[in-house]
């Protein structure tokens, strides 16, 4: 016996596939940022954590791919990492970086990609400069650091407050990296539309679909 069909429609289901394309694009960007960093690490101020270019990378990474290709791009990444490959900046690589001060920016980095993409995407087609900044800003700064910061206080036993206070010598270049990551995005999505796919805002969804019902 076979079942009834249900009177409800089921919720469209929208299929993620990734494509030989998407893979290139995600290895090009893992590149890139293994790329960022060959010009080395700073140590500013007596932290553990270096200024890196390597941050360039993921937000523009995230500004670019979107949020599943630019977060698996870091991803990618961090997984050769892991693997022994001296990808980080100033030739760093092996499991020993996991337990080291900086954990907390890496899996930041994952994050910050992620809300990067998720923003950008709402943004687009139009990507305008302010708002595309705050974006950028969000996912690049505030969320990596909302990472990074409590796990290298936890790490090496510094007070919170004391490691908040400590990564403001990130804070200048950080933001230099946003500057320059939106006006190549903007560039970038220019040139190639469709690298990310444009989505509504979670309200406008709803307030959409209440419309239609
Ligand atoms: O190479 C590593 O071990 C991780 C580096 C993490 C660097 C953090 S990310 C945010 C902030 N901006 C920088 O340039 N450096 C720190």
């Amino acid at each position: 016996m076979t079942a009834a069909p249900s009177p409800v429609a089921a919720p469209e289901r929208r299929r993620v596939r990734t494509s030989a394309r998407d893979l290139a694009q995600i290895a090009v960007f893992a590149a890139l940022i293994a790329a960022l960093g060959l010009p080395g690490a700073l140590y500013l101020g007596g932290t553990a954590v270096p200024i890196t270019f390597q941050t360039l990378g993921v937000m523009l990474a995230g500004a670019i791919l979107g949020a599943r290709k630019g977060a698996l791009s870091v991803l990618l990444l961090l997984v050769l990492v892991a693997a022994g490959l001296p990808l980080l900046s100033g030739g760093r690589g092996g499991l020993g970086v996991f337990v080291g001060p900086s954990v907390g920016y890496l899996i930041g980095w994952i994050f910050g990609a992620l809300v990067i993409g998720w923003l950008t995407a709402r943004l687009l087609p139009r990507y305008r400069i302010l708002p595309a900044l705050g974006a950028t800003a969000l996912g690049g700064i505030v969320v990596i650091y909302l990472v990074g910061v409590p796990v290298f206080a936890a790490i090496t036993g510094n007070p919170l407050g004391v490691a908040i206070a400590g990564s403001a010598i990130f804070l200048p270049g950080d933001i230099l990296k946003v500057v320059v990551t939106v006006l190549v995005a903007k560039g970038v999505h220019r040139a190639w539309p469709g690298l990310i796919e444009p989505r509504p805002w979670p309200w406008k969804r709803v307030a959409s679909e209440a419309a239609a019902t």
